[in-house]
């Protein structure tokens, strides 16, 4: 009915959201330790530390085949990531770093889109 067709729109509204926010992310200077999963090979401790892991990839496949059902479960996977990263990762290392720049940048930019 109609009230089930505007949330469905809302839905796909938000999505693109989660969509376009993630691509800036993926671009972004700093996104570059959280493009991929980490790698267990490198980082043996990481899978004994880190219960759900969690990046760029992995979420962008997550958004394609719908596994998002709101804003907020997608926001809940970013800031995974960055909680992930500062459990294992120095403050003052290059990836710790980095964490700390990216949740930034995803924090401002997630209230500024959920404005308009
Ligand atoms: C995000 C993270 N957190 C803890 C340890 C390592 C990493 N990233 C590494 C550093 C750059 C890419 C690799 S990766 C993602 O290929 O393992």
């Amino acid at each position: 009915d109609q009230e089930k067709k505007k949330q469905a729109a809302e839905q796909s509204e938000d999505m693109t959201v989660c969509r376009l926010i993630l691509t800036e992310m993926d671009k972004h200077d700093d996104g570059w330790p959280f493009l991929k999963p980490v790698n267990f090979k490198q980082f043996p401790a990481y899978k004994k530390y880190i219960r759900q892991p969690m990046d760029f990839t992995t979420m962008k496949n997550k958004l394609r085949d719908n596994q998002y059902k709101t804003r907020g479960d997608f926001a809940a996977d970013v800031r995974l990531i960055f909680n992930n990263c500062q459990t294992f990762n120095e403050d003052d290392s290059e990836v710790g770093r980095a964490g700390h720049n990216m949740r930034k940048f995803f924090e401002v930019r997630w209230k500024q889109l959920l404005l308009t």
